[in-house]
């Protein structure tokens, strides 16, 4: 089975080509030709014209937008490294389908549908290979049940999850990726909820990185400095103990990180695959970007930085993606929070783009920079 997916997935990678680079051309064009300053919108300018490079059109238009929560648990919990327990994944999760959690509070504010997806979360449940698949569109505010298995286990006892479930995971978001584009929506969003998901994102992104544990852990959802120091320690351990490859990133999922890393990883590829911009969250959604690129370095073109998590890690994965943040709020939250923030940031630029009066509606010639 294992060679099967992973066959599965070598083809859908093979199918990645590279963005439109006219239409992000004449999209930078127009924006030039607005009565401002050149360039004087910054970021706002630059993702308006990589979206026109991914939806291969200058007429960009972000109508209809999608938050997908990958929510799962995380094995290493017993080793007491978060505050709460796997009992909050669920709560979170549920609330995420009612619309009470704080990234649906955001995403309402923001006109963004929310797709919870149930990719590894301890509850009880039929595993993804016992669920036919829905007909017909993917609904937003149902958690979809796609549990690769209740939870990882526990990487300070071995590796999270065999090379078949990651494989599994990641297809999941390649899956979602594509049905979500095939529903005509313009741009996804990524988020997460998993307690104990900054655990296995700090051991990633060290094992990626070659990186001091120390200096790519942070607290997490709120730990004590002991509990930070207990964090540290359990990752470096599993470090040494499970040797994970530095070149094979999908060994590296495979011994130190999550269903919900994966999933994710698997939406940053589906941008990719099927030509729709994908937004990063924080800490936990750019290490899983990490990963995307290192499997398929023409993803991080799909990719747009949203925030800079206050994790302090936030920013150094993002320079090892090349990408820079929209915004700088010291939010380290989770749940897709900074994705759907920068979503109206995006807003604000496009109408902007479509709306503003050019030099040449003012009469007015375009000046050259002195
Ligand atoms: C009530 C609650 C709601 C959350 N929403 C997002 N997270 C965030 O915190 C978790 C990661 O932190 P750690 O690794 O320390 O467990 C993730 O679920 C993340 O989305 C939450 C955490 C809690 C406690
Ligand atoms: O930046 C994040 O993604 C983050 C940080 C802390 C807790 N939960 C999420």
């Amino acid at each position: 089975m294992e060679g099967k997916l992973a066959a599965r997935l070598d083809e859908l990678l093979r199918s990645v080509s590279p963005v439109d680079e006219d239409a992000a051309r004449d999209t930078q064009k127009r924006w030039d030709s607005l009565a401002k300053p050149l360039k004087s919108l910054g970021l706002l300018e630059k993702n308006v014209a990589k979206i026109a490079g991914i939806h291969g059109s200058s007429r960009v238009d972000l109508k209809k937008r999608a938050l997908v929560a990958m929510c799962a648990d995380n094995g290493v919990i017993e080793e007491g490294v978060t505050q709460t327990g796997s009992e909050v994944t669920a709560i979170v999760a549920e609330n995420m389908a009612v619309g009470s959690t704080t990234v649906t509070v955001m995403a309402e504010a923001a006109r963004t549908d929310v797709f919870p997806v149930d990719i590894g979360m301890a509850t009880e449940g039929c595993l993804l290979e016992g669920v036919p698949k829905e007909e017909g569109e993917l609904l937003s505010r149902t958690l979809l049940p796609r549990k690769v298995r209740r939870g990882t286990r526990n990487f300070a006892k071995g590796p999270a999850m065999t090379r078949e479930e990651a494989l599994r995971a990641v297809l999941v978001g390649i899956e979602i990726a594509g049905r979500l584009k095939a529903q005509g929506y313009d741009i996804l969003a990524t988020g997460e909820m998993g307690i104990g998901n900054t655990t296995t994102s700090s051991a990633v992104a060290a094992a990626l990185l070659s990186q001091p544990v120390e200096q790519m852990t942070g607290k997490g959802a709120g730990l004590s400095d002991e509990g930070l120091q207990r964090k540290i320690k359990v990752i470096q351990e599993a470090l040494e103990n499970l040797k994970p490859d530095r070149e094979d990133p999908m060994d590296i999922l495979v011994k130190v990180g999550g269903y919900d890393i994966a999933g994710m990883t698997g939406l940053f590829l589906g941008g990719a695959i099927y030509r729709i911009p994908v937004l990063i969250d924080g800490f936990i959604s750019s290490v899983a970007a990490l990963l995307a690129m290192n499997l398929e370095p023409l993803s991080r073109d799909y990719m747009i930085a949203s925030h800079v998590s206050k994790e302090p890690a936030g920013q150094l994965i993002l320079d090892e993606l090349g990408l820079k943040p929209m915004l700088c709020c010291e939010m380290c939250l989770g749940e897709g929070t900074g994705a759907v923030a920068a979503l109206s940031v995006l807003d604000m630029g496009l109408t902007v783009y479509h709306r503003m009066a050019t030099f040449d509606d003012m009469n007015v010639e375009q000046y050259q920079p002195l």
